[in-house]
């Protein structure tokens, strides 16, 4: 946690200030109960009226000063706390950005999210709380203390004795309740996947009929929660009684054998009621500074977890010094593999090719065989295990990222759009594009039509994750996004599957004139959408089984050839 307290560096004056306002404070609590004492041993005893009075000025103007400090402690520490874990959730929310998409599939998108959120909360309250209480408590402790022998050395003994109780106390139920917090958050991460999941899911939920599976499945996830958060928080619960209990008995041996040592003449009332007042400090302090320490180990499984996040270097990372390509369009493959973290086969395997400006390569082969996997690593998503692949001739682990990914329009194979309206979302490939080049992209990719009918038009809202628009019309709207960048590399990944076949016809046609001095690499199922490209790979199994065109293959290839039986039969053939 402490690595993570370097972000109070900006708010340090802040810091010392609330420091400061703290001491002035604790200074004041201690100082009431002996004015207090004064006020009885000498104003009452002496029926001194004017003494009482003028001792409780003083006392009031003490107890106003404390207050002052106290309100000035929480709304610092609060500005400083929010600010805090402000920038914290910005540093976390960044690096997450940066990864690559095997941090993400290894963190979990939901634990990701419960880190930036619960977790950074977790620490926020830690500091706020250190900021009002690391200083006071002790301060109070060791000042009631002193305080306490200049009254009584004697009667002090009680509180020597009570301190130990107290702490094995505080100790033994510590030991028990910090795993737990730990544990908590866990199980916290759990609740937050299936929240999601079922959120995410809901129609295939719905349609399997498995509502109520769902809901047990929450319920179960619920119930961890609060089981471990019940036992936890039960036995802190019983920590309050139990100081509560001990303070009690302290107070009657402190009034027990105060008592014997006023009735000696050794003490006075006033110092007594002082005295109390002492031990209670010393008491309220030590739980503060319990509450801390559970507090703390539960923000400490928080800080480790928010550090994993921070710590977590993606291999994918700018080069030292990029290369400026001097090509433009160009990607090829040099026996390139890769394979999945945790798989024990390469994804693909061995993949060589080039793909030049004006060509449309194409990428087709059964589920699973390591389509899409291709295309990733263009972008750079993930790097190759071996090989090389290169873009405008440059190893794309040597090209600057943003200047790598400024050249491709990418269509993923399942569209996602963003909250906004039908511009934003066009916008988005380019950020400058005018509506005409807006209007020119929805043309191309067939959605003009749609969008025209749309009450709005191209300013009409589309919700979160498209979920207003169907699955062809999101495959459109995606595929305008690439085109309105002019891209040197279109990358379309089974991005016409969704259409009929009409629009798939008609998109092609309209994008060959667009493309013509790009480079267009497509993955499909459809021999039809494959039939007229430049070369077509046929992947079986990880690995590039044919090259060549439609013509080519389908004399040569005995897998091409079945895939191109397999959709005759079903007459998908145009
Ligand atoms: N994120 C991932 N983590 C682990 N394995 C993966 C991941 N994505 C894909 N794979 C595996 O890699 C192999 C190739 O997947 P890929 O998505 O490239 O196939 P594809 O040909 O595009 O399939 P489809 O046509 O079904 O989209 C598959 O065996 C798949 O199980």
């Amino acid at each position: 946690m402490l690595k993570l307290f370097k972000g109070l560096k900006p708010y340090w004056t802040l810091v010392i200030g609330v420091l400061v306002l703290v001491f002035i404070s604790t200074l004041t609590d201690l100082e009431l109960p002996d004015l207090m004492s004064d006020i009885v041993d000498t104003g009452i005893v002496q029926g001194d009226v004017s003494y009482i009075l003028g001792r409780g000025g003083v006392m009031l103007l003490v107890a106003l000063l404390g207050t002052v400090c106290t309100i000035l402690t929480s709304y610092l520490s609060s500005k400083i706390g929010m600010g805090f874990s402000r920038d914290l959730r910005k540093k976390v929310f960044e690096k997450v950005e940066s990864f690559s998409l095997t941090e993400i599939n290894e963190m979990g998108t939901a634990s990701l999210i419960t880190r930036t959120t619960n977790d950074i909360n977790q620490v926020q309250m830690v500091v706020i709380m250190m900021m009002r209480m690391m200083l006071s408590a002790p301060i109070m402790i060791v000042g009631a203390l002193i305080m306490a022998l200049r009254k009584d050395v004697e009667l002090s003994k009680v509180i020597l004795v009570v301190i130990p109780i107290i702490i094995v106390t505080i100790a033994i139920i510590a030991k028990f309740t910090l795993p737990m917090f730990q544990k908590m958050q866990n199980k916290i991460d759990k609740l937050n996947l299936v929240v999601r999941e079922n959120l995410t899911g809901i129609r295939v939920i719905r349609v399997f009929n498995k509502v109520e599976a769902e809901q047990e499945r929450f319920n179960q996830a619920s119930l961890e929660v609060s089981r471990i958060a019940t036992m936890a928080n039960r036995l802190m619960g019983a920590l309050m009684p139990l100081m509560m209990l001990i303070l009690n008995l302290s107070i009657i041996a402190v009034i027990w054998f105060g008592g014997i040592r006023i009735n000696d003449g050794d003490l006075m009332v006033g110092d007594l009621m002082a005295f109390i007042q002492y031990l209670t400090q010393v008491m309220f302090s030590l739980l503060m500074l319990t509450m801390m320490f559970v507090l703390i180990p539960r923000a400490q499984a928080s800080a480790v977890r928010i550090n994993e996040v921070l710590e977590m270097e993606s291999p994918i990372q700018e080069p030292k010094e990029a290369i400026q390509p001097q090509l433009k369009g160009y990607v090829e493959f040099k026996n390139v593999s890769f394979g999945y973290e945790g798989a024990e086969e390469y994804a693909i395997s061995n993949i060589s090719f080039v793909a030049k400006p004006g060509e449309v390569t194409a990428i087709i082969g059964g589920t699973g065989s390591g389509k899409s996997s291709i295309l990733n690593m263009i972008p750079r998503f993930y790097d190759a295990a071996k090989g090389e692949v290169l873009v405008d001739g440059v190893n794309v682990r040597d090209m600057n990222q943003q200047e790598l990914r400024s050249k491709i329009g990418y269509v993923p194979q399942k569209a996602m759009l963003f909250t906004g309206t039908i511009r934003d979302n066009i916008l988005y490939g380019k950020e400058d594009a005018t509506d005409e080049e807006v209007r020119h992209a929805l043309d191309i990719a067939q959605a003009t039509d749609f969008v025209s009918k749309m009450k709005e038009g191209i300013e009409s809202p589309i919700s979160q994750g498209g979920t207003n628009v169907s699955g062809g019309q999101k495959q459109r709207l995606s595929i305008a996004r690439a085109i309105v960048r002019k891209p040197e590399i279109y990358l379309f990944d089974d991005s016409f599957s969704a259409l009929d076949f009409k629009t798939d016809a008609q998109l092609r046609a309209a994008l060959k004139k667009e493309t013509k001095d790009s480079t267009v690499i497509i993955v499909a199922q459809r021999v039809s959408t494959v039939m007229d490209a430049t070369r077509i790979l046929v992947m079986d199994e990880g690995h590039i089984v044919g090259m060549g065109t439609h013509e080519e293959l389908l004399q040569t290839n005995e897998i091409y050839q079945q895939i191109v039986e397999s959709q005759l039969k079903k007459g998908e053939e145009e």
